[in-house]
Protein backbone atom coordinates (compact mmCIF):
# COMPACT_ATOMS: atom_id res chain seq x y z
CA UNK A 1 0.00 0.00 0.00
CA UNK A 2 1.24 3.56 -0.90
CA UNK A 3 0.83 6.25 1.10
CA UNK A 4 1.27 10.11 0.41
CA UNK A 5 0.58 12.31 2.54
CA UNK A 6 0.69 16.67 2.41
CA UNK A 7 -0.77 19.18 4.55
CA UNK A 8 -2.11 23.02 4.64
CA UNK A 9 -2.84 25.70 7.25
CA UNK A 10 -5.60 28.30 7.39
CA UNK A 11 -6.27 31.28 9.84
CA UNK A 12 -9.75 31.49 11.16
CA UNK A 13 -11.71 32.21 13.86
CA UNK A 14 -14.50 30.45 15.24
CA UNK A 15 -16.57 29.75 19.22
CA UNK A 16 -18.04 26.78 20.39
CA UNK A 17 -21.56 27.14 21.32
CA UNK A 18 -22.79 25.66 24.43
CA UNK A 19 -19.43 25.21 25.97
CA UNK A 20 -18.85 26.14 29.40
CA UNK A 21 -15.25 27.83 29.41
CA UNK A 22 -13.13 30.15 27.23
CA UNK A 23 -13.58 28.08 23.94
CA UNK A 24 -17.47 29.79 23.81
CA UNK A 25 -15.59 32.92 23.22
CA UNK A 26 -14.72 34.18 19.64
CA UNK A 27 -10.92 33.51 19.20
CA UNK A 28 -8.33 32.13 16.51
CA UNK A 29 -6.63 29.48 15.61
CA UNK A 30 -3.71 27.99 12.94
CA UNK A 31 -6.00 25.00 11.83
CA UNK A 32 -3.25 22.55 10.51
CA UNK A 33 -4.44 19.84 7.84
CA UNK A 34 -2.83 16.80 6.96
CA UNK A 35 -3.84 15.05 4.30
CA UNK A 36 -3.12 11.09 3.51
CA UNK A 37 -4.37 9.35 0.30
CA UNK A 38 -3.77 5.66 -0.55
CA UNK A 39 -3.49 3.53 -3.26
CA UNK A 40 -2.42 -0.49 -3.70
CA UNK A 41 -1.16 0.58 -7.48
CA UNK A 42 1.34 3.26 -8.55
CA UNK A 43 0.87 4.79 -11.97
CA UNK A 44 3.03 2.89 -15.07
CA UNK A 45 4.57 4.67 -17.44
CA UNK A 46 4.52 8.52 -18.90
CA UNK A 47 4.36 11.39 -16.85
CA UNK A 48 3.01 10.16 -13.49
CA UNK A 49 5.25 6.35 -13.83
CA UNK A 50 5.78 5.46 -10.20
CA UNK A 51 3.40 7.76 -8.86
CA UNK A 52 -0.02 7.77 -7.41
CA UNK A 53 -0.36 10.82 -8.71
CA UNK A 54 1.47 13.98 -9.44
CA UNK A 55 2.22 16.02 -5.26
CA UNK A 56 1.54 19.00 -7.30
CA UNK A 57 -2.24 17.90 -8.15
CA UNK A 58 -2.87 16.19 -4.33
CA UNK A 59 -1.48 19.75 -2.93
CA UNK A 60 -3.06 21.94 -5.17
CA UNK A 61 -6.78 20.13 -4.02
CA UNK A 62 -6.10 20.29 -0.61
CA UNK A 63 -4.96 23.87 -0.53
CA UNK A 64 -7.76 24.83 -2.38
CA UNK A 65 -10.13 22.97 0.25
CA UNK A 66 -8.43 24.26 2.88
CA UNK A 67 -7.75 27.84 1.90
CA UNK A 68 -11.81 28.51 1.50
CA UNK A 69 -11.84 28.53 5.29
CA UNK A 70 -8.92 30.96 5.67
CA UNK A 71 -9.02 34.42 7.18
CA UNK A 72 -13.02 33.29 8.25
CA UNK A 73 -15.10 33.25 11.41
CA UNK A 74 -16.22 29.88 11.04
CA UNK A 75 -20.15 29.80 12.73
CA UNK A 76 -22.23 26.75 13.49
CA UNK A 77 -25.48 27.63 11.99
CA UNK A 78 -27.92 28.49 14.20
CA UNK A 79 -25.78 29.19 17.17
CA UNK A 80 -25.48 32.88 16.35
CA UNK A 81 -28.37 35.77 16.90
CA UNK A 82 -29.48 36.41 13.41
CA UNK A 83 -29.17 40.29 13.83
CA UNK A 84 -25.39 40.03 14.73
CA UNK A 85 -24.84 37.64 12.02
CA UNK A 86 -26.84 40.20 9.48
CA UNK A 87 -24.42 43.23 10.86
CA UNK A 88 -21.34 40.97 10.30
CA UNK A 89 -22.52 40.23 7.03
CA UNK A 90 -23.47 43.79 6.33
CA UNK A 91 -19.90 45.03 7.51
CA UNK A 92 -18.42 42.26 4.60
CA UNK A 93 -16.99 40.12 6.91
CA UNK A 94 -15.90 36.86 5.68
CA UNK A 95 -18.67 34.76 7.47
CA UNK A 96 -18.64 30.50 6.93
CA UNK A 97 -21.41 28.86 8.56
CA UNK A 98 -20.88 25.23 8.61
CA UNK A 99 -23.51 22.30 9.83
CA UNK A 100 -21.25 20.98 12.49
CA UNK A 101 -19.58 22.26 15.81
CA UNK A 102 -16.63 23.59 14.36
CA UNK A 103 -14.13 21.11 16.53
CA UNK A 104 -10.92 19.30 15.56
CA UNK A 105 -13.00 16.26 15.39
CA UNK A 106 -15.61 17.60 13.04
CA UNK A 107 -13.43 19.42 10.54
CA UNK A 108 -11.34 16.42 10.66
CA UNK A 109 -14.64 14.33 9.39
CA UNK A 110 -15.75 17.25 6.80
CA UNK A 111 -12.07 17.87 5.01
CA UNK A 112 -11.55 13.93 4.61
CA UNK A 113 -15.54 13.44 3.02
CA UNK A 114 -14.81 16.99 1.06
CA UNK A 115 -11.33 14.76 -0.53
CA UNK A 116 -13.46 12.15 -1.51
CA UNK A 117 -16.14 14.02 -3.40
CA UNK A 118 -13.07 14.87 -5.09
CA UNK A 119 -12.25 11.23 -5.86
CA UNK A 120 -9.53 10.73 -3.70
CA UNK A 121 -9.02 7.24 -1.55
CA UNK A 122 -8.64 8.61 1.41
CA UNK A 123 -7.13 7.22 4.17
CA UNK A 124 -6.40 9.59 7.38
CA UNK A 125 -7.58 13.48 7.60
CA UNK A 126 -6.05 14.96 10.57
CA UNK A 127 -6.70 18.83 11.87
CA UNK A 128 -4.50 20.33 14.65
CA UNK A 129 -6.20 22.81 16.96
CA UNK A 130 -2.84 24.28 18.11
CA UNK A 131 0.33 22.45 17.89
CA UNK A 132 -0.30 20.46 20.64
CA UNK A 133 -3.47 19.56 19.78
CA UNK A 134 -5.26 17.10 17.18
CA UNK A 135 -8.13 14.88 15.81
CA UNK A 136 -7.68 12.31 13.32
CA UNK A 137 -10.97 11.00 11.42
CA UNK A 138 -10.78 7.56 9.39
CA UNK A 139 -13.20 5.00 8.25
CA UNK A 140 -13.23 2.54 10.71
CA UNK A 141 -12.60 -1.22 9.37
CA UNK A 142 -15.34 -3.00 8.57
CA UNK A 143 -15.63 -6.38 10.25
N1 LIG B 1 -11.93 17.42 21.78
C1 LIG B 1 -11.91 18.74 21.59
N2 LIG B 1 -11.81 19.57 22.63
C2 LIG B 1 -11.78 20.89 22.44
C3 LIG B 1 -11.82 21.41 21.14
C4 LIG B 1 -11.92 20.51 20.05
O1 LIG B 1 -11.96 20.90 18.87
N3 LIG B 1 -11.96 19.20 20.31
N4 LIG B 1 -11.73 22.73 20.97
C5 LIG B 1 -11.60 23.58 21.97
C6 LIG B 1 -11.43 25.04 21.71
O2 LIG B 1 -11.62 25.35 20.38
C7 LIG B 1 -10.13 25.67 22.23
O3 LIG B 1 -9.67 26.72 21.41
C8 LIG B 1 -8.99 24.78 22.49
O4 LIG B 1 -8.52 25.24 23.70
P1 LIG B 1 -7.31 24.66 24.52
O5 LIG B 1 -7.15 23.23 24.38
O6 LIG B 1 -7.51 25.17 25.84
O7 LIG B 1 -6.11 25.26 23.70
P2 LIG B 1 -5.17 26.45 24.06
O8 LIG B 1 -3.93 26.25 23.28
O9 LIG B 1 -5.87 27.74 23.85
O10 LIG B 1 -4.91 26.18 25.59
P3 LIG B 1 -4.00 26.95 26.60
O11 LIG B 1 -3.96 26.03 27.76
O12 LIG B 1 -4.70 28.23 26.89
O13 LIG B 1 -2.67 27.17 25.95
C9 LIG B 1 -11.67 23.10 23.36
N5 LIG B 1 -11.68 21.71 23.49
ZN1 LIG C 1 -10.84 26.95 19.44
Amino acid sequence: MYILKTEHSFDSAHFLANYEGKCSNIHGHRWKVEMEIQSETLNEGGQLDGMVIDFGDFKKDVKEMVDSFDHALIIQKGTMREKTLECLLEDEFKIIQVNFRPTAENFSEHFFYEMEKKGYNVKRAVVYETPTNSAVYEKSEAR
